[in-house]
């Protein structure tokens, strides 16, 4: 049986997993089903061509790879409407009134871990009550960290740093709604401290900060995590999207993994996990 998926987003990760599912597309296994962006003249047309989300909305797959504003403003229909969802962009879920709605079904969520690893120890040591607080540093290019919101100035003096910079020191939630294409790992991280509770509380335990290094060709996620379970430390050192430098190549990566373990486990007969 083909799965049908339909894409939210054909950017950087949206094309790269297109190319990571060629040998399901091949297989007959997957058939990608039309893409939802809101200027298709700036693309190249994707498989299944462009389709408005009332049409994603039918597929039995929609994978989200459009950012959080673009998670916050579809996910909770597709959700209600029953539609599978696959959240890339998991800094959507900050938001309490967005993540009950994303995980309060009837349709299934799924979220990747992305760009980072190492949650399954997180989510199993918090689960125990075994997790008291993590941290996550993450690092990367000077000219990656720039955001709308910084005036010109302050972009520039960030794209001419000669030096490494701490251009952030706080909580997972304002991270995101500061920097919305660079830190969804954090929030996922957060996710995954929540043990038996509520996001929220993961989220208190987690403590971000965001390095710009002009130096760096590397996009850097280090995470702490400690408590009665032990001590951890893993230090993640991901090549950059080509096609976009805020975007470790890691991400398309892991969400071809995720729609394999799906497929797997709806019987459409792929690889497992
Ligand atoms: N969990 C993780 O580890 C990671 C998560 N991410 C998340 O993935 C997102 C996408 O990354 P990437 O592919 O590199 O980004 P790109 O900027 O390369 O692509 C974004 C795509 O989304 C489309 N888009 C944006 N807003 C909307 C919207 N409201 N509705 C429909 N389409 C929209 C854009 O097209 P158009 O402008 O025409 O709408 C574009 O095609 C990031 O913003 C981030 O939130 C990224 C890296 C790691
Ligand atoms: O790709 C990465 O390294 C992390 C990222 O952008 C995000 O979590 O939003």
């Amino acid at each position: 049986m083909t799965a049908r998926i339909a894409l939210i987003g054909y950017g950087a990760i949206a094309r790269e997993l297109v190319e990571h599912l060629a040998p399901e597309r091949e297989a007959g296994v997957v058939e990608l089903a039309g893409a939802v962006v809101r200027h298709p003249e700036r693309h190249p047309s994707p498989p299944g061509g462009f389709v408005p989300i009332g049409e994603a909305a039918a597929r039995d797959l929609v994978v989200e790879c459009a950012g959080v504003a673009a998670a916050r403003q579809h996910g909770p229909a597709l959700v209600a409407a029953g539609t599978a969802l696959l959240v890339t962009s998991v800094g959507a879920l900050a938001d309490a009134e967005v993540a009950r709605a994303l995980l309060g079904g009837p349709g299934e969520l799924v979220l990747t871990s992305g760009a980072i690893g190492g949650l399954d120890l997180i989510r199993a040591a918090a689960q125990a009550g075994g997790l008291d607080r993590a941290t996550i540093t993450t690092t990367k290019t000077a000219s990656s960290l720039v955001q709308p919101w910084m005036g010109a100035a302050e972009a520039a003096r960030i794209r001419g740093l000669a030096e490494p910079e701490l251009l952030f020191d706080g909580t997972p939630a304002e991270a995101i709604e500061r920097f919305p294409g660079n830190v969804n790992v954090a929030v996922a991280l957060g996710i995954a401290a929540r043990g038996l509770g509520d996001i929220a509380d993961g989220l208190a335990r987690v403590r971000v900060r965001i390095v710009a290094d002009p130096r760096t060709d590397t996009s850097t996620h280090v995470i702490g995590a400690e408590g009665s379970s032990g001590a951890y430390r893993f230090e993640i050192g991901n090549r950059p999207s080509r096609a976009n430098p805020r975007t470790s190549a890691l991400t398309a990566q892991a969400v071809a993994a995720d729609v394999r373990a799906w497929l797997a486990r709806r019987g459409h007969g792929a690889a497992g996990p």
